[in-house]
Formats: C-alpha cells, structure tokens, sequence
C-alpha cells in the first residue's frame, strides 16, 4: 500500500507540474504583446495545443491511476486514465493509457488465457489517497503473496455496482468487463449494432467506445467531431460528465429533435401523429408535396402582369416549358428556381419584343439583338415579374414548407392527414425534425456566394496554419504516451505534425470561430461526423434513420438499442431493416448478456413482463449479482397517500428515488411529495426523489425505485420501469396488477 501511495503520489506530483506548465504556458503566450507575425504565430501555437491537454489533465484528477500489470517477462506497468510520462530525457512513461494495446490484458486476462500477465492489481483511490488494493494471481506457479489477494476475482467490479448512485453515469474504465472490452474496441469501422437487454451496460460501453475511438483515431475524429444521440435532454444530463471524465471533449451530445439548427422540438405528438411522419414514405410524400408548389396558371386564365413596356401575359405554356426545363436541371427546388425564372424572363422579353418591333406589313421584326437585351434587362428587374415566378415557383424554407404541410397535408390518406395536421403557429416536435431535414435536402440552399467567400477565407487560414506548423516543428511534444505502430508499448513522443494537420490547425485558427468542431457541428445542419453513436437506436423512425445516415456519409456508426424496450410507436421493427437501404448487410452484430444494473430479484419479476406479452425472441439477460431483497406490491385505496408514505420509508435510506408513474397522475402525487423534482420544469436527477413517468425513465437509473400503477403502462413501458432499481423495487396499485406481477402481492 505505501509503495502504491508513493508512486501515486509522484504521479499527482507529476501531473500537477505538467498542469502548470501548460497553464503558465499559456499565460505568458497570452501576455505577449510582441505584434509581429513570429510572435503571433507562436503563441496560437502555444494556446492551441496546450488547452487540449489542460482538459486531460482535469480528467486525471479523479482515479489518475487504477491498476497495474505485471508481466512475466518483468514488464510492469501502471494502467490510467490518462498516460503521463516523465520529465526525464527517455521520456519514460508513468502510467498507461487504458486505452493502448498494452493496457488491454488488464481488461481480457483469465486464468485460462493469462496474455502473459503474472499478476493484475486493482489499485481505487478517494483523491489522491490509495484506499484499496486487489491482487490476481494469473501465473499459477507464482507462489509471491502480497497479502492483498482478492477472495473474489469480482469484488472491485461489484463494490461499483452496489455504490450508491449520484444522479450521473460514472465511466467504468477500472471494471470493464471482457464482453464489453471487445465492443469498446470493435476494430471494425462501419456500423457496429450492440444489443443486449436492460443494465447491461450498452449506454455506458458506447460512450467507452467514443472515447477509444477518438484515442484510436485522434485526427480524424477531432476534425470531423463524435456525434452521441439520447432519447431525450434528462438522459443527456446523465450520461454528461463520462466522457469529460475520460479527457475527451471533441463531443456533440444532442437529442433528435436538436439536429436541426435553428429549430428547438418543444411539442409532443400524438403516437399516431409520430408514427405517420416516421414512415419511410413520408420521403416520397413530402416530395410530391413539393412538386405541388411548383404551379401552373390555369389554361386559359394567364396572370397579366403590368409592365412599363407593355403588359405581359404569363400563360400556362410559359409556365409550363419553364418549370419543364426547371425539373429537367435535377436541382434541389430553390436552386433549380433561376432557372424557372430564366425561363419565364425569356419567353415574355419575346413576347414584348414580338409585340413592340412587329411590321405590321409582314417584314422582320424591326428590333435588333441590342434592343432585345435592353427589353430583357428591363423585364428581368420587374417587381411584378418577380412576385409571378415568386407565386409560381416560390423560395422556401424548410420551415415554411413543412409547416403549410401539416396546415394542409396532401398525399396521405384521410385518417393521417388527421393525425399530422396541425395549424400553423404550433411548437415544433421531435418528429417533425427529420421531416425539416428532409425538406432542407429537397429545397437546397443557394449559398455559392457564401461558400466562395467562405473557401477563400479558408484557404488563407490554411495557408496560416501550415505556417505555424512549420514554427513548432519538432519543437513541441504531447505529454501522453500515444498509440504507436512502431511502438507496441506506445510509448512514442507525439509530435505536433502528427497530431494536427494544417486544416485542423487552421479550423482552430479561424479567429472569430474559436469553437471546438462538436461545436461547429451543431450549428451545421450539413456536418459530416466522423462518427455516431446511437442510444436506444431502436426508438427511432425511418425518417430518423435518414436523417443520421446523412449526417454519417462514411457509415462509421455504433448503434445500441434494446427491441424489446422500444416504445415509440415509429420505432422500426429490426437492424436489418433498419440498415439495408444504407449498408445492406455489412454491418456487425454485438450482444451483451449480463445485467450489471438489476439485482436477480427485481430482473426475475421484470422479466415476466414481456415473457407474458409473448414478446418474440425476448431473452433476458443475467444479474451479475442479488442483493436478497425481494420486491415487494401493494394495492392500496389511496394512492397518493400511499405512495407519500414509501417514498418516506424509501428516502431514509441512502441514495436516489424515482417514483415512476403515468403523467396524469404526476399533479395529485406531487402535491403529497416534498421536494420532488419533475412535474414542472427540467427533471433533476441529482435530488435525491424524483418524480418521473415511464419514457423519461429510459436509460436512466436510480438505488430504488417505485412503480405506481404498473397496470396503464404498456409492455415495454412496463419493462422499462421495473429495470431502473439498482437495489430495491416497489410496486403500488390501485387497480388488478398485471397478471406478471401478481405473485408480488
Ligand atoms: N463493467 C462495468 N463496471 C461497472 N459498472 C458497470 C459496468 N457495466 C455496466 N455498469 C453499470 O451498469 C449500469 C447500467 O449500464 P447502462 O446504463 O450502460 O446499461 P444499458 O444497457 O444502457 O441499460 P438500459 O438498456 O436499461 O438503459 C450503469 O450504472 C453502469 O455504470
């Protein structure tokens, strides 16, 4: 114990001095008033490279160090958070990030296959203090003894799953588990489906996954940034603070309904309302819708248009060929709109020119191509021409268009044009964003002057970078140890060429955008990330789907969901029909089987639920552990009161509470409860009672949980609910418990 405390210490010692010079570091490079380009250049260098690594720096506060490997060829070393090195010539690494090969075995090594190891320690800590040391003895014909041999190879991985919980997802770097490792770091680069039932551990391993991905291809993913989508803001909440505590920031966390800049989902749908604008034809509807907008004038009713040189008649021919020739372009409708109007421009200039040169006594048209140009140019700039194409042929925006939809939805049958139809002026739903999505593509954006504008600002950022790169040549160095080729052990210095081209370096640059690309990626509708992961993938729609895929151009995805928690009414049915119009079948398939969340007596009674609904293919997955605590049920005759008295039986005891129950009785419960929060405003999952209803429980879970009248929810709301407990469950009714459930009574 004392010679690990030691070395922590000197660790803490070493990181604390690293911190230091990066923060004066960038204190005297922010203090430099020199204004020539020299020194300009050298401080962005500077401020660049060092913010990154503060940011690690603060994730290795907390568990810097968690085990160490002792190999039998000798090699020892000590497994982190983060990888430090010495300060000495060598560069010698400290500690090894958990993420390099070589930290591996620590995650994968048994008895069976030792991968060399003769010994694994976990090392826990509070702060910097070594609390707890557990040894394995994988090399059986080693016969040292520490005194520190674990009883149970198990002990560290359940004192972590029996803690109390914060109202926040911790990382589990110390305690993965193999079948977990192996997702984490799938080498496969497409889309990658992890299934597994409820607790076990999909959300905490995809968010592993991101922070291996971005050890693992650090360039790439910085640039183009990882995109994590959760079912709704409170989950969000929760699973905040991992990755930040793994050192990495280069994270979008959004919802669905954020995905499209500019436009907040604060509405609900009906489920029948989501299911229709999910289908995969809403596509193809909206489409047709757009067509529609793309008017003729009636024949043999011409608009008229006024004109200095004469009046213009706009007839059903004009519009005709024009918006023939227009459809021909195959151009997004507000691109292909020039030429419309150049189409309209041109036969009415004919027009006039028809009428003002013509010889009445049969010669040629006494108007010369000057004089044409001159009349072109005249009814070019006409006001009144203008607002015909404009009503023939209108400029939309994503936002207009599908809002006059759902005020007037065509193409649909009359029982979904009820479900959808809504008046103009209602809050935008979570639903409706893959449907401003797709209006977006089919409008298209005239920006060529913007983008022109925008490229040749970049090419001088890039010019500018490339030059800063050339001053830090070789003349910096990242601290961490880094995944190395050449270097098994990764134990390579990383130079600042290796780690930051001339374009990333120029994207930091860009010194009124001093926004990291996560950021630039949620203000940018079109962002290509380099890569998403989806949690309860299963939830979302086919308008979803496409949606993310066009946000994900290389397919580099990781999708986890449960089917048999799927509640949204849109949700699609399997992965293959899900991913086939987009990769067919090249995609892997991953599947986790134990529950680390729920105790065996709770998953017992949960697991009956969707078995009784005849759920196919429902497998349930196994409790790593039981706690001997039955769950228990109540009917009762007053259930707010009911409900008041578990919930102060349930808080005297340590950690967090949830009562889930059906939103109509959110009012009359939380008039009994004190300090709830939830039935107005955000839900805050760090009080220590929460009041919740079964779609904001997903993915969410708490050291005890009540369920209230479990007989209003469907299957998989029901399911849901009673997975959240990690320690203690309790059931009140007023009305007959499910037949699952009733053996609780
Ligand atoms: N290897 C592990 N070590 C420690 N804790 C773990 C481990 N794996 C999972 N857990 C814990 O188990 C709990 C459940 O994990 P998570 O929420 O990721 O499961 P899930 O599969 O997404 O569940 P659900 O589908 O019910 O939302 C979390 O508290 C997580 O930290």
């Amino acid at each position: 114990m004392r010679e690990e405390q030691q070395f922590v210490s000197g660790l803490y010692a070493r990181l604390d001095a690293l911190r230091e010079e990066a923060e004066s570091a960038v204190q005297a490079s922010l203090a430099q008033v020199g204004n020539g380009s020299q020194a300009r250049l050298e401080r962005d260098v500077m401020v660049a490279e060092q913010s990154g690594l503060l940011a690690a720096f603060d994730a290795g506060e907390n568990g810097l160090c968690f085990g160490r490997l002792e190999f039998r060829d000798g090699r020892d070393h000590h497994i982190g958070r983060i990888g430090i090195r010495a300060s000495d010539i060598e560069r010698t690494p400290l500690v090894i990030d958990w993420r390099a090969e070589v930290a591996r075995p620590f995650y994968l090594a048994t008895g069976h296959t030792p991968m060399g190891l003769r010994r694994r320690r976990h090392i826990t800590s509070e702060g910097r203090r070594v609390t707890a040391l557990h040894d394995e003895i994988l090399d059986l014909s080693d016969t040292t003894r520490t005194g520190h041999e674990a009883a149970d190879a198990d002990e560290v991985l359940l004192a972590a799953l029996d803690s109390a919980r914060t109202g926040r997802m911790h990382d589990i770097v110390q305690t993965i588990q193999a079948e977990q490792d192996r997702v984490i770091r799938a080498p496969h680069q497409g889309v990658l489906v992890v299934e597994g039932g409820p607790g076990t551990g999909k959300t905490v391993v995809a968010l592993h996954r991101a922070a291996f991905l971005l050890y693992a291809h650090r360039e790439l993913l910085a640039k183009r940034a990882v995109l994590v989508v959760g079912p709704n803001p409170a989950f969000l909440g929760y699973i905040g603070e991992v990755l930040p505590a793994l050192g990495e920031t280069g994270v979008l966390l959004a919802t669905l309904g954020e995905l499209f800049p500019g436009v907040t989902a604060t509405g609900t749908d009906s489920p029948a309302a989501a299911e229709v604008k999910g289908r995969a034809e809403m596509a193809d509807v909206l489409a047709r819708a757009l067509r529609d907008r793309q008017q003729l004038p009636e024949p043999g009713a011409p608009m008229v248009i006024e004109h200095d040189d004469g009046e213009l008649v706009l007839d059903w021919s004009i519009a005709y060929e024009a918006r023939d020739a227009a459809r021909a372009a195959d151009l997004p409708h507000n691109l292909a709109r020039p030429t419309f109007a150049f189409h309209v421009i041109d036969a009415l200039t004919r027009q006039l020119a028809e009428r003002i040169g013509h010889d009445p006594y049969g010669g040629p048209n006494f108007l010369g191509p000057d004089d044409i140009a001159q009349l072109g140019k005249a009814v070019a700039v006409s006001p009144e021409v203008h607002a015909a194409v404009e009503e023939l042929w209108p400029t939309l925006t994503p936002e207009r268009f599908v809002t006059d939809f759902l005020a007037e939805p065509t193409h649909l049958s009359d029982e979904d044009a009820a479900a959808v139809r809504r008046a103009p002026g209602g809050d935008w739903t979570s639903a409706d964003v893959p449907l401003l999505d797709e209006a977006a593509e089919l409008l298209g954006v005239d920006d060529s002057a913007e983008r022109a504008r925008a490229e040749a600002k970049w090419q001088r950022e890039v010019a500018y970078a490339q030059g800063v790169l050339d001053v830090s040549y070789a003349s910096r160095t990242y601290e961490f140890e880094d995944k190395e080729e050449n270097d098994p052990e990764g134990a390579e210095v990383l130079l600042a060429h290796d780690i930051m081209d001339a374009e990333r370096m120029a994207e930091r640059q860009e010194e009124a955008d001093h926004r990291s690309a996560a950021e630039r990626a949620a203000a940018d509708r079109t962002w290509a990330f380099g890569h998403i992961i989806v949690d309860e993938a299963q939830e979302l729609s086919a308008m979803a789907w496409r949606l993310l895929m066009r946000r994900s151009p290389t397919r580099s995805m990781t999708l986890v969901g449960d089917p048999a928690q799927t509640a949204e009414s849109g949700g699609v049915g399997s992965w293959r029909e899900i991913l086939a119009p987009y990769v067919e079948d090249r995609w892997e398939y991953a599947r986790l089987g134990v529950n680390y969340r729920t105790p065996a007596e709770i998953m017992d009674v949960a697991a009956e639920v969707p078995r009784a609904a005849g759920v196919a293919g429902f497998e349930p997955p196994s409790s790593v552990r039981s706690t001997g605590v039955r769950p228990w049920a109540r009917r009762v005759d007053d259930l707010a009161v009911a409900v008041a008295d578990a919930v102060a039986e349930e808080a005297s005891g340590v950690g967090r509470l949830a009562v889930i129950a059906p939103r109509a009785l959110h009012g009359a419960l939380a008039g009994k409860l004190p300090d709830v929060s939830g039935p107005e405003g955000e839900v805050d999952l760090t009080r220590r009672v929460v009041l919740i209803d079964p779609r904001q429980a997903k993915g969410l879970e708490f050291d005890s949980v009540l369920v209230v009248e479990p007989a209003l929810y469907g299957t998989s709301d029901l399911y849901v609910a009673l997975t959240r407990a990690t320690q203690r469950l309790g059931i009140l009714s007023s009305r007959e418990l499910p037949d699952a459930l009733a053996s609780l009574l």
